[in-house]
This record gives structure tokens, C-alpha cells and sequence, in this order.
């Protein structure tokens, strides 16, 4: 349960999870009157206006007016507390009460409301509701369309019995609908109106996942255990806290449900096991693990929220959140605002991990006016510097690669640290005669960048790592000092500055964690003191697209019996799920932390189109097509949709197409999309974190994605050609889980290897 303020009056109204879908549905003037209602019931729930009653043959199910049509259903959870559960005719209040079922779930332990009535006659269709009875519900939430069942056809379920289908936590008074369900989408009719866990049950089910699995993957992450039961406390208080409800205040939370609809619900609704990991005291680093639109990014606002919560009054900012890179700080800080407001935002620094190294450098050394390049532009100093020299032993690409992930990635100063250097992944070997080279080339490649006024951003990261490492040392030091003298508050003091000397932040969360590089990780361990709740790092290592493996326990970053994963996607359907699955293929991914990582019962309730596979003969051909898919995407908003395409060149070509077609294109630049309107389009590596309604992945051709450049690695360093391939295919994988509705990609030429069992499944 989300708890997003206390009522004034001491009385509480909650909103069970789906109850808001039936009120989103209402026309706007119930709307209004719904608006009131809360308010006023709120206010005074006796109140003779109300006309508070309990419905007959239910003790816990109440009715109050809305208006004069309209009632509200409302659980008594105990004196003042209130659950609302539905908002019906008033024609539908009184008639067949027995159709409507509520109670605890005995295995998730959370309140459910089912009204077999709308789910007979919505999900099947079919006539069962005895004669007399109310028509159709008029607001009842839209239905999908629902296709006649074939007269004959095989029970979905008929391979599982009753008990079987109630261990797994499927709602009871569900279980006579469910033995009926023939059709797919009868079935995914029901995973609308039914309660949320059982929707999540049956569907895995259908995918094929044996019982077992689901159990494990589904229902155990979920059920209630006996040390969670409260004994002494109300059964319905205590499952109400088990619940996807929200208590209704004035403020955002119903504001959020009402006018931003589905698109608001990540606000209030949380689901349980994305709840428990946001309100745990954890005794040190904690991870949060899962494939793409599992609600990471969600979980680490809300728990950014909970920990400003928790924090003693003040105006000081000790909650640090920050990212990969500075498209993405600023998506935190939007998404953070309208969550929690400005008062959550004062008390939060939100920068990207090389805008808080360039802090802390500048901080060292206010004259500093240096540029500041990326991996792209080093390398290319490197290949100038090769040149110059006359050399070419090594590559610039491998001298690159040694110089970012052995000499800055180990913090190497000297020449004799060097040559005792772990190389560890690096694939070649060098002699001791060859480090020697290597070290000079390298001492050169500094000082150019130093005399040309250039500094990378892994070179900052480093410098910033030290200088935090070095203020920490010196934050122990004092604090023990003090202890020795008694506890004298001004040998805290830095010498000299007379600043005081203290960490930085109090807690520090993370997002996009897989894709920080070591310097970052120890940056950002010294900023912090270590203890309970320090550091909340959310990331998917399946969808790291930059080279920066770490091992976070020897950075300091101790997360081992701290780490949980996410597996329900609220992003993308069923269907583009499987595909990008089918993307990743069988490679190995990494935790973080030396371990394993698997994306084991990732899963959606959503559904939609297949993603659309086409060729073409060219690019100019290809080009056509994309015209056409997004013509044919005519009622999606424009800027709900997107291109990813692999390279900087087709980014301006299409765009050039798109603007000849009458299509605006907006170019996602390194700071975001250009503009708010038209398709966006850009590289795959601007497509992080992002999400649209409609994307097309275009260019995915042999060649373009992997490079062809890639499979010169192949004999000279297979491991950076496994590497880079990795790379490549989790840079595809991010590009398709980005669409929430549909997705279509296209090639010219020879598809992309990776796309092979994407074809072959078709
Ligand atoms: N409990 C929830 N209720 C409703 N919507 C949710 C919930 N949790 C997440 N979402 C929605 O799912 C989508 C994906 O969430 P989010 O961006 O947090 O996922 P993520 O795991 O960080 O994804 P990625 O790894 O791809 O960046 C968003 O649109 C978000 O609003």
C-alpha cells in the first residue's frame, strides 16, 4: 500500500488498485461529483447527504452516494477506515448482491473485490446472470472486444484442478470463470477486471510455464509467510497493507489517477514486491535487478521519496540520485517532481556521475578550463598520435582500451605500478618490453591531451575518485581524532579552509547502475558514510551498452545478500517481449558483483501486435518503408514515436526523407529530444531509459548492427570480439524494449545475425 498523506479528519478513504480504471471510465460530470464525494465523505462519512448504508447479507460492504445515480462501494476495514472498491449505477447497487465477492486472498494476504456479474457478462459474454437482471453495467470499465468462443473448444485451464489454481493465489470466487475460459481473449479479458495477481498467474500459465515455475516466479515472491501475519492486529488492516490500494488525500494522489489515467498509475500503484523494496531498511548497499519496464527507475524515485521521508527536518539536499548521463538526470528530476513535489526535490541532489565528478575536480582546481571529450574523440587522439609517431605495433582502438580499463580503470601512476598491472579480460597478452612501449605511448597521450587543453570524462572520473577517496581518509581521520579527545567539535574542521569536513550525502541512489564504471563506483562510495541505507543502485546488466564492468565488492560496494530482481514489465506487451528475449540469445550476464544474472520469469499482462519484421533492397528503400509504417501509425501521436537507427549519418538522412514526406522529425541530441513535437529520431545509444508509444528500429542490417569492424576482432582478440558483440546485441535489446504498443524493424540488404531466431519464428 501507498500512503501518500494522512487525512485531516481521521477518517481514511482508500482506492483499491482497478477501482480507479471503473472511475476513469465515468463521464465527466460523475467525475465531478466523484471529486466531491471523497472530499465531503472524507469530511464527514455520516454526514445525511451521504447516505452511508451497509449493503444486506454483507458485513463489510458499504454504499454512499455519489450523486444521484451514482454509489460508491466501500469496504469497512475497521472504524473510520475505508476501502472504495467501485463505483456503480445505482440500478446495479441493490439487485443480485450476491454477486459480488470480497475477501483476503489466503495466499497473498491482500484484499480483493471481484464482481462476477460485469466479469460473466464483460470477459465470456454469455448470458449467466439469472433473468431480471440489471443490463450491462454503463460505465463498466471498456472491455477488449471479446471474439465468440468456438462452441467446442478446450478449457484453457482444464491441466490444472481448483486447489492447484487457488495455491497459486488465483482469486477464489474466480475459479468458476476461469474453468470456462476457451479463447486467448477471453483470457485476457479477464486479466483486466480480475485482481492483479491472478491476472499474472493465469497468463503465465498460458505462456506455457510449468506450475512449478510459477509458483516459484509468480506467487512465492508474493505470499504471505507467517512471520509477515500481525496477530493481535485486524485481519482486513493487516491485509490492507498487503493491498495495491492508496489512501486518498487532496492532493496528487487522486489528481494523478484521475486526469493522468493509466499514465499516472506508476505514482500510487505499486506492486508489492516493487513496495517491500522501496520501505526496507537495508543494512548496507542494496541492488535492484530486472529486464526493461520492470519499474526500477520507478522504485528508486519512490524510495528517494521514502528516504527524504525519513529524514530529520532541514533545508541541507542529503539525498544524492543520480544516473548514467545528463539526458537521463534530467528525466529523474521531472519524473521526481511529479511524485513527490517540491518538497521532496529540495531535499535532493540530482546530477549525473560525470557532472558530479566535474564538481568535485573543479572544486580541486578552480582554474581549470579544460575541454571535455568522449571515448569517441580520445580515440580519435590516439590514431593522430600513432600517426605522428610513426607507430603501429598496437591499434589506437586497443591502446584506447588499455589505457581506459587498465591504466585509469586501475588508477595507474607509474610506470613500475604498470608493469604490475592486473590485465585481467584484456585477451592479449604483452611482454614486460611491450608495457614498457605501451606506458610510453601512454605518458605522450596525456601530455597532448594536457597541452591541447582536453581532458575524457574517464580521466575526470578517475581524478574525482581519488580526491573523494583522499577526503574520506580524511573524514575518518578526524572522527577519530575526536573520539580520542572527547568528542571536540571543532577538530572537525578542515585544516586551512576552516570549512567542516563531512560526507557529502546521507544516502545515495542509483539508477542505470550497470552502466558506471569503477572510478564512478568509488566516487560515489566515498561520498557516503558506510551503514543501513547508504547506497540504492537499480540496473539491468542485459542492457549495458557501455564497457564498464565492474565487481562491486571491490569497490567497496557490498551488496551481496542485498539484492532483488523485478520481472513483471509494465512497458512492453507480451509479443515485443518475446522478440527482444529472442534477441539476446543465450549469452551470460553478470550481476554486478562476480555473479550471475538471469532475466528468469520476466513477463507482461500487456498485449498487442507481433513487432513487424521487413527487408528491403536499400537504404532508399528502406527509407520508404519507415514512411509508410509511420503513416500507418497515422492515430499515434507523433511524438509518441520513434526511430532508432545505428548510425549518425542515417539519423540525418531519414530525417531529410521524414521532413520531404511532411513528417516532422525532432534529432535526440546528447541533452534529449530537440524539440516536444514530431517523431524522434536518433542513434541507438540516445534510446536509454527512454519509452515511446511506437518505435521503429530501422538500419538493422549485417554490417551496421554489429559493425562489420566488429568481426576484425575475431581472430586478433576474440574477447574483445565476444565483448563487443554482447555490447552490440544489448544495445539492440534496449532499442526494442522501448515501445510500449508496437514495434517494427527493418533492414536493408542481409538482416542483422541477431534477428536470425526472430525470423525463424515467423
Ligand atoms: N507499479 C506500477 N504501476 C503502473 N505503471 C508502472 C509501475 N511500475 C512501473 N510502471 C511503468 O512502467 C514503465 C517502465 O518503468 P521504469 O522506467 O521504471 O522501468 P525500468 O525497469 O527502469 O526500465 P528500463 O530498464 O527499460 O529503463 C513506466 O512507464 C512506468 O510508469
Amino acid at each position: 500500500m501507498t500512503v501518500t498523506g494522512a487525512p485531516r479528519t481521521g477518517v481514511t478513504l482508500r482506492l483499491l488498485d482497478k477501482a480507479d480504471k471503473e472511475i476513469v471510465g465515468l463521464d465527466r460530470a460523475v467525475l465531478g461529483a466523484f471529486y466531491k464525494f471523497q472530499h465531503d465523505f472524507r469530511r464527514n462519512p455520516n454526514a445525511g447527504g451521504l447516505r452511508l448504508k451497509q449493503l444486506e447479507g454483507h458485513d463489510r460492504l458499504w454504499s454512499a452516494r455519489v450523486n444521484r445515480e451514482w454509489r460508491a462501494l466501500m469496504i469497512r476495514l475497521s472504524g473510520d477506515d475505508w476501502l472504495l472498491v467501485s463505483v456503480k449505477h445505482r440500478s446495479h447497487v441493490h439487485k443480485n448482491l450476491d454477486r459480488l465477492n470480497y475477501g483476503i486472498n489466503h495466499i497473498t494476504g491482500a484484499i480483493e473485490y471481484v464482481d462476477l456479474q460485469v466479469v460473466e457478462e464483460s470477459v465470456l459474454r454469455r448470458e449467466l446472470a439469472p433473468p431480471g437482471a440489471p443490463a450491462p453495467e454503463p460505465a463498466a470499465a471498456p472491455a477488449p472486444e471479446p471474439t465468440r468462443p468456438e462452441p467446442l473448444e478446450e478449457p484453457l485451464f482444464a491441466a490444472y484442478t481448483d486447489e492447484q489454481l487457488a495455491d497459486l493465489g488465483v482469486a477464489e470466487p474466480l475459479i468458476p470463470v476461469v474453468r470456462k475460459l476457451t479463447t486467448d481473449d477471453e483470457l485476457l479479458g479477464l486479466a483486466e477486471y480480475a485482481p492483479r495477481h491472478t491476472g499474472e498467474v493465469l497468463l503465465r500459465l498460458r505462456d506455457g510455464v510449468p506450475y512449478d515455475k510459477v509458483m516459484e516466479q509468480v506467487t512465492a515472491p508474493v505470499a504471505v509467510t507467517e512471520r509477515e501475519e500481525h496477530p493481535g492486529t485486524d485481519e482486513w488492516q493487516a491485509a490492507v497493507d498487503r493491498s495495491s490500494a492508496v489512501v486518498i488525500t487532496d492532493d496528487r494522489s487522486l489528481q494523478s489517477i484521475l486526469e493522468e489515467g493509466d499514465f499516472g498509475r506508476w505514482k500510487v500503484f505499486l506492486h508489492p514486491t516493487q513496495e517491500k523494496l522501496v520501505h526496507r531498511r537495508y543494512s548496507g548497499p542494496a541492488r535492484v535487478g530486472g529486464g526493461p519496464g520492470t519499474g526500477k527507475t520507478i522504485v528508486a524515485l519512490h524510495r528517494v521519496c521514502h528516504l527524504v521521508r525519513e529524514l530529520p527536518p532541514g533545508h541541507n539536499k542529503p539525498v544524492l540520485l543520480t544516473t548514467f548521463n545528463r539526458n537521463l538526470a534530467a528525466d529523474l528530476r521531472a519524473r521526481l517532481v511529479s511524485l513527490g513535489g517540491p518538497d521532496v526535490l529540495a531535499r535532493v541532489d540530482i546530477a549525473h556521475v560525470d557532472q558530479l565528478a566535474t564538481r568535485i575536480v573543479r572544486e580541486a582546481d578552480p582554474g581549470n578550463t579544460n575541454r571535455r571529450i568522449d571515448d569517441t574523440a580520445a580515440l580519435r587522439e590516439w590514431r593522430e598520435l600513432l600517426v605522428e609517431a610513426g607507430e603501429t605495433r598496437w591499434s589506437a582502438e586497443f591502446l584506447s582500451d588499455e589505457w581506459n580499463q587498465v591504466i585509469l580503470g586501475q588508477a595507474v601512476t607509474s610506470r613500475s605500478d604498470y608493469f604490475a598491472a592486473r590485465r585481467a579480460g584484456r585477451g592479449r597478452r604483452v611482454s614486460r618490453a611491450e608495457r614498457a612501449g605501451i606506458w610510453q605511448l601512454a605518458e605522450r597521450f596525456t601530455q597532448r591531451l594536457e597541452t591541447k587543453k582536453l581532458e575524457t570524462h574517464r580521466q575526470v572520473a578517475e581524478r574525482a575518485a581519488r580526491l573523494e577517496m583522499a577526503r574520506r581518509a580524511r573524514i575518518e581521520r578526524k572522527s577519530e581524532e575526536r573520539e580520542e579527545r572527547g568528542g571536540l567539535d571543532n577538530i572537525h574542521a578542515e585544516a586551512g579552509s576552516g570549512a567542516r569536513l563531512r560526507y557529502r550525502y546521507r544516502h545515495i541512489v542509483v539508477d542505470e547502475a550497470q552502466d558506471l564504471s569503477s572510478a564512478h563506483w568509488k566516487m560515489l562510495r566515498a561520498m557516503v558514510p558506510t551503514g543501513p541505507d547508504d547506497i540504492f543502485l537499480v540496473g539491468d546488466t542485459h542492457q549495458r551498452i557501455y564497457d564498464n564492468q565492474v565487481t562491486l565488492g571491490s569497490l567497496g560496494v557490498h551488496i551481496r545478500g542485498r539484492s532483488s530482481r523485478l520481472t513483471l514489465s509494465y512497458r512492453t506487451t507480451r509479443e515485443i517481449l518475446r522478440d527482444a528475449m529472442g534477441i539476446l540469445d543465450d549469452a551470460d550476464y553478470d550481476d554486478l558483483d562476480g555473479g550471475a544474472d538471469t532475466l528468469a520469469g520476466y513477463r507482461s499482462v500487456l498485449h498487442g501486435p507481433a513487432p513487424l519484421l521487413r527487408g528491403a533492397r536499400d537504404w532508399d528503400e528502406e527509407m520508404d518503408h519507415v514512411v509508410e509504417q509511420l503513416r500507418s501509425w497515422y492515430d499515434v501521436p507523433r511524438e509518441s514515436t520513434a526511430i532508432c537507427v545505428p548510425t549518425n549519418d542515417m539519423v540525418t538522412q531519414l530525417a531529410d526523407r521524414l521532413a520531404r514526406c511532411g513528417i516532422t522529425p525532432t534529432e535526440i541530441t546528447q541533452d534529449g529530444p530537440r524539440s516536444d513535437q514530431g517523431v524522434h529520431i536518433g542513434t541507438m545509444y540516445r534510446f536509454k531509459g527512454l519509452e515511446y508509444r511506437c518505435l521503429i528500429i530501422a538500419g538493422v542490417s549485417e554490417g551496421l548492427v554489429p559493425r562489420a569492424s566488429v568481426d576484425a576482432w575475431k581472430h586478433a582478440d576474440p574477447s574483445r570480439h565476444r565483448r563487443e558483440l554482447h555490447r552490440a546485441r544489448s544495445l539492440l535489446f534496449v532499442a526494442a524494449t522501448r515501445a510500449r504498443d508496437a514495434v517494427a524493424i527493418t533492414w536493408h540488404g542481409e538482416p542483422s545475425r541477431f534477428l536470425a531466431p526472430l525470423l525463424a519464428s515467423r
